[in-house]
C-alpha cells in the first residue's frame, strides 16, 4: 500500500526543508503487514521485559510512541521516501531479494541484536532497549563496539528519520566508557539537539537500566536527503 505524507509529526503540517512529514499513524497503518521483530521474545530476560512494560506504561497517555521495526529496510523510513522506496522496492525485487536490515539479520532469537525503541515526539527523544546476545561478542564475554555503535546509529538514525524523513549519517562519534556484558539489557537515549537546515545534529548515551554505568556516549550529525529524488537516483547520480 502506498500513501502521500499529511500531517506533521511536529505538529500540524510541519515542513522540514519543504519536505511534510506523515502522521505517525499512518507510518505504522503503512507497515503493519511486515513482521514487527520489536515484540517480547523468550529470549528477553526479565530485566528487558521489565523495562519494556515500563515503557508499554508510559506509551498510555501518548508521551511515549513504540516503534516498531522490521526487518526489510524499506519498512524502517516513513513519509515519501517510502513512496520512493516502495517503488524502488517492486521494481528491483529480484535484485532486493535477501537484502535485511542489519540489525535484523539474524533469524535466531536472541543471539544478535534484541531491541525496542520509543519515541517521545515532543522532546524529539528516541531510547533504545537493547540486549545484546552472544554473537556479538567482541572482547570475551562483552559486546563488539561495531555493534554497539550499530544500535547508536540505529537509535539516533530512527530520531533523526522522525525529525527530517529521509537521512544518512555524516558522522558519528562515540566515547566507549565501560565494555556492555552480553546478555546485560542496556538503554540507549538519544535526543536531537539542533536541526540547521539540511543538518540534524543529535547526542546519545548508553546505560546501564539502573543508570549506574556509563557505556558510551556519542554524538551525530545526520543529513536530510533531498526528496524530489529516489534513493536510486541518489546512488546513480554519484
Ligand atoms: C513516523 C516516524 C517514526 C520514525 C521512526 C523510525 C524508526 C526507524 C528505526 C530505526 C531506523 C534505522 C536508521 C538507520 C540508520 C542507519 C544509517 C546509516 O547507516 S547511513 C550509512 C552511512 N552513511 C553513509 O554512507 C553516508 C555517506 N555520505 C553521503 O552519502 C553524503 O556525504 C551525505 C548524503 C551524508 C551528504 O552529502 P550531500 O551531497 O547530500 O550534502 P553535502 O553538501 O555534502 O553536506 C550538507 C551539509 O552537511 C555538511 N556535512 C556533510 N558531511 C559532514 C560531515 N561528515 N561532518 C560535518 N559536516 C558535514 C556539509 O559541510 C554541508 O554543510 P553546509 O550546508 O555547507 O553548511
Amino acid at each position: 500500500m502506498l500513501y502521500e505524507c499529511s500531517s506533521g509529526l511536529l505538529g500540524n503540517g510541519h515542513h522540514l526543508h519543504g519536505i511534510s512529514t506523515i502522521s505517525f499513524q499512518a507510518w505504522l497503518s503503512q507497515s503493519k503487514r511486515s513482521k514487527d521483530y520489536a515484540l517480547p521474545n523468550s529470549s528477553w530476560s526479565q530485566d528487558m521485559m521489565d523495562l519494556y512494560s515500563r515503557f508499554l506504561e508510559m506509551c498510555k497517555d501518548g508521551t511515549w510512541k513504540r516503534i516498531p521495526s522490521y526487518s526489510d529496510t524499506a519498512d524502517h523510513v516513513p513519509g515519501k521516501a517510502c513512496v520512493h522506496l516502495e517503488s524502488l522496492k517492486l521494481a528491483n525485487e529480484k535484485e532486493r531479494k535477501g537484502t535485511r536490515f542489519f540489525p535484523r539479520n539474524l533469524d535466531t532469537e536472541g543471539v544478535g541484536f534484541e531491541y525496542a525503541m520509543f519515541l517521545n515526539p515532543s522532546e524529539k527523544r528516541m531510547v533504545c532497549l537493547f540486549q545484546p546476545g552472544p554473537y556479538l561478542e567482541g572482547h570475551r564475554g562483552f559486546a563488539h563496539g561495531g555493534s554497539t555503535a550499530t544500535i547508536i546509529d540505529s537509535t539516533v538514525g530512527g530520531c533523526a528519520i522522525f525529525v527530517a524523513g529521509r537521512v544518512m549519517t555524516a558522522n558519528l562519534s562515540i566515547n566507549y566508557r565501560n565494555p556492555i556484558p552480553l546478555g546485560s539489557v542496556v538503554l540507549v537515549d538519544s535526543k536531537v539537539d539542533q536541526i540547521e537546515g539540511r543538518k540534524v545534529f543529535l547526542s546519545c548515551h548508553v546505560r546501564s537500566i539502573d543508570g549506574q554505568t556509563l557505556h558510551a556516549e556519542a554524538t551525530a550529525l545526520f543529513i536530510q536527503l533531498n526528496s524530489t529524488k529516489s534513493l536510486q537516483q541518489q546512488v546513480s547520480s554519484q
